[in-house]
């Protein structure tokens, strides 16, 4: 099992590498690509990674874009991150602006795909142009993670589809034994209208199940006593979805502050929780998400561990 973990979205958040050698963590989704391209001018993405980058912006046509051209720690520190073994995947989506997070068209999802992977992908992959920039230089992201929050589920799904080809077709023109993964952070609700069409009929790898914000299916309600928390249900929609072998992750808060009052469960309290489901699904139950890195950090115990280290310990006894 393992632990996945957000960042770029923290409070006075430190840089990367803290995280890169934090050894609890497993997997890390840099978020956000929080614009879309039909929502802008431009046509180009938008990106927000908090207090990482300096605010210049690149243009096209003279127009200044949403997409971030500085974000020189991130840029430094990936690599750090996956020389240390850790999966790191660029989160799309995240916690707004609401209007910028909607696909109008397949033909836009298809190309939104397309120039991510141009962007963000392999810096030899036939997307990789003078039209499509390289934010980040020759980092080569590890996946991409779908973190819809608002506006409906429409499009994501070819997306995600137009995703597993590219990787399929790159790893089949250059025999790499590199791989690339799907993950998507859905909230907890059933039937679910952001993701839920998009696991249906997309391979994802991961599904990291956001178990606050909703008091009909949080883990609170477990860790209370009371019925609610839906992780049996969720397991028989992955059984059902596009790769029944897909993991599903118990997201949860890392820290008071970091979800709607009420929903923060200490690492200690949820531990029978995460103990009862690893054991009744081996196979699909993948490990716990937290939201997000640097609430972990300014979470920790006496002993100075952090949140993602004493849950990392309870999933490993
Ligand atoms: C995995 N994604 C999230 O956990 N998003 C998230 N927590 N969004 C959010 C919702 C309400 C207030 C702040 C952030």
């Amino acid at each position: 099992t393992s632990v996945a973990t957000y960042y770029g979205q923290g409070a006075y958040q430190p840089r990367l590498s803290t995280f890169c050698a934090e050894t609890s963590l497993d997997i890390i989704n840099i978020g956000f690509v929080n614009i879309f391209p039909d929502n802008e001018l431009s046509g180009w993405p938008g990106t927000n990674f908090g207090n990482q980058c300096d605010g210049s912006v690149y243009y096209v046509n003279g127009q200044p874009t949403g997409l971030l051209k500085n974000c020189h720690q991130i840029v430094e520190d990936i690599p750090l991150c996956q020389a240390a073994g850790k999966k790191i995947f660029l989160s799309l989506g995240g916690a707004g602006p609401s209007t910028g997070q909607s696909i109008h068209s397949v033909e836009s999802a298809v190309a939104f795909a397309e120039w991510l992977w141009g962007a963000f992908g392999p810096v030899d992959s036939a997307y990789v142009s003078d039209e499509v920039p390289r934010p980040f230089d020759d980092i080569v992201f590890d996946g991409f993670d779908f973190d819809i929050e608002f506006n409906t589920g429409f499009g994501y799904a070819y997306m995600a589809n137009r995703f597993k080809e590219l990787y399929n077709e790159y790893i089949e023109q250059t025999s790499t034994s590199r791989q690339w993964f799907l993950s998507a952070a859905p909230m907890c609700g059933l039937p679910n209208t952001l993701l839920g069409d998009a696991i249906q009929n997309a391979p994802f790898d991961y599904i990291w199940v956001q178990f606050y914000n909703d008091w009909s299916c949080g883990a609170v309600n477990y860790v209370n006593g009371v019925s609610g928390f839906n992780f049996d249900d969720w397991v028989s929609v992955i059984k059902a979805s596009a790769n029944p072998d897909a993991k599903l992750y118990v997201g949860l808060p890392a820290e008071e502050s970091e979800a709607n009052l009420g929903f923060y469960v200490g690492a200690f309290s949820v531990a029978g929780l995460i103990e009862e489901y690893m054991n009744k699904y081996p196979s699909t139950f993948g490990g716990v998400m937290l939201w997000e890195a640097t609430g972990s950090l300014n979470n920790t115990t006496p002993d100075g561990h952090t949140y993602a280290d004493n849950i990392k310990k309870v999933l490993d006894t």
